[in-house]
C-alpha cells in the first residue's frame, strides 16, 4: 500500500493550515497533520524496499516536517497566526527535497 493514503491526508491538512483564518483553526489542522505524519512515519514506503538505513533516513525526513509544524503550532497557540503561516512556507521546499529522495 505504501504511504500514499497518509500523504494525501497530509496534503489536505496542509491546505487547511494555509487556509486557516484563526489560530484555533490552524491548531486543529496542525494536530491532524501531525497525526497523519506519524502514521506515515511508521509505514515503509515502497521505494525504501527492505533497506533499514534508508527507512531511517525517510523517518528522519518526516520528523523534520513534524518539527516545523510543531513549532508553527506553538506560534498559533500564542495567538500568532501570521508567524505560524509564515513558518509553514518552508514545508514546500522540504516536500520537494524529500520526494526527490524517497518518492
Ligand atoms: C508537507 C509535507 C508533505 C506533503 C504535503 C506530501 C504530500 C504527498 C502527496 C500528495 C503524495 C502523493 C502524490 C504525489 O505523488 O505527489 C506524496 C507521495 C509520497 N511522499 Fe510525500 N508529502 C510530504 C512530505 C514527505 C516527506 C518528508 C517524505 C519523506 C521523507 C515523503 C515521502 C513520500 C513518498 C515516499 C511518497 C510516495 C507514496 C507511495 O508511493 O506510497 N513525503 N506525498
Amino acid at each position: 500500500a505504501g504511504v500514499m493514503k497518509e500523504m494525501i491526508q497530509m496534503k489536505k491538512q496542509l491546505n487547511a493550515l494555509n487556509q486557516s483564518q484563526t489560530s484555533e483553526e490552524f491548531q486543529a489542522a496542525a494536530e491532524q497533520f501531525i497525526e497523519y505524519s506519524k502514521d506515515a512515519q511508521h509505514t515503509m514506503p515502497k521505494s525504501v524496499g527492505d533497506d533499514q538505513e534508508r527507512f531511517k533516513g525517510y523517518q528522519a525526513g518526516v520528523q523534520e516536517v513534524i518539527d516545523v509544524v510543531n513549532q508553527a503550532n506553538e506560534k498559533a497557540k500564542a495567538g500568532n497566526l501570521a508567524e505560524a503561516k509564515e513558518m509553514i512556507e518552508q514545508l514546500d521546499e522540504m516536500r520537494k527535497k524529500y520526494h526527490k529522495e524517497y518518492k
